[in-house]
């Protein structure tokens, strides 16, 4: 049994109030607070650094999942455990060189480290880094091209998580894109235990509802599995 995490993701908050944004989720439940981080280059879109990572830990102890939708991870770990990031998920399409490199340092900061892959990317593709003697603790399976949020999730990204589960029973699993009420029974039934919603969440009259229905989702896919 793998512990249920519902993440918002916090690039549908209204970034002008972050801090009460995250109060908000966290009193409505969630696990963690996504934080989505672009450069402009590995994506289309530009987001938050270092920096707002840095003023929001200020106001929470939270855990903040850093999604690093970056070209040069490596070049983020030093700032980012500096600002206190919690888990540091990078590319492994960014990543092809150095990914031990970076496993290695983001743990040797205190963060934890997870690879995410884009729809076109194979599955095969992280099992050296789940293999390795020093391995990475989450796989993000994106369910929609990565840069902007509200997004389509995409059913066919589903055999990469059942795949993933079948073979790292304990393995954290987290889908991003496109997850909300109507999304997630599919996610869940696959096998996905980290569960980041970004539109559903915080454009829902009653987050904390969504929160909420998220997480039976999961903890029922769970029980039946
Ligand atoms: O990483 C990304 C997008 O690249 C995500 O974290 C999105 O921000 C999720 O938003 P929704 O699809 O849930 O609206
Ligand atoms: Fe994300």
């Amino acid at each position: 049994m793998v512990a249920a995490k519902i993440a918002p993701s916090m690039l549908s908050s209204d970034f002008s109030n972050l801090a009460s944004e995250a109060h908000r989720m966290l009193s409505f439940g969630a696990d963690w607070l996504h934080m989505d981080i672009m450069d402009g280059h590995f994506v289309p879109n530009l987001t938050i650094g270092a920096p707002v990572i840095e003023s929001l830990r200020k106001h929470t102890k939270a855990y903040l999942d850093c999604h690093l939708m970056v070209t040069n991870p490596l070049d983020y770990v030093e700032p980012f455990a500096k600002a206190g990031a919690s888990g540091f998920t990078f590319h492994i399409e960014a990543s092809k060189d150095n990914w031990k490199e970076l496993v290695q340092k983001v743990k040797a900061k205190g963060m934890i480290p997870g690879v995410s892959l884009k729809p076109g990317t194979p599955v095969e593709e992280v099992y050296p880094l789940l293999d390795d003697e020093n391995p990475v603790e989450l796989v993000l399976v994106m369910t929609v091209e990565p840069g902007f949020g509200g997004q389509k999730f995409m059913p066919e990204m589903m055999d990469k998580v059942r795949t993933l589960r079948k073979k790292y029973p304990t393995l954290d699993i987290e889908v991003d894109g496109g997850l909300g009420p109507s999304t997630i029974d599919i996610a869940a039934a696959a096998g996905a235990n980290c569960i980041v919603a970004g539109s559903s969440v915080f454009g829902a009259p009653e987050p904390a509802q969504v929160i909420s229905v998220l997480r039976k989702s999961v903890n029922e896919a769970q029980i039946t599995n």
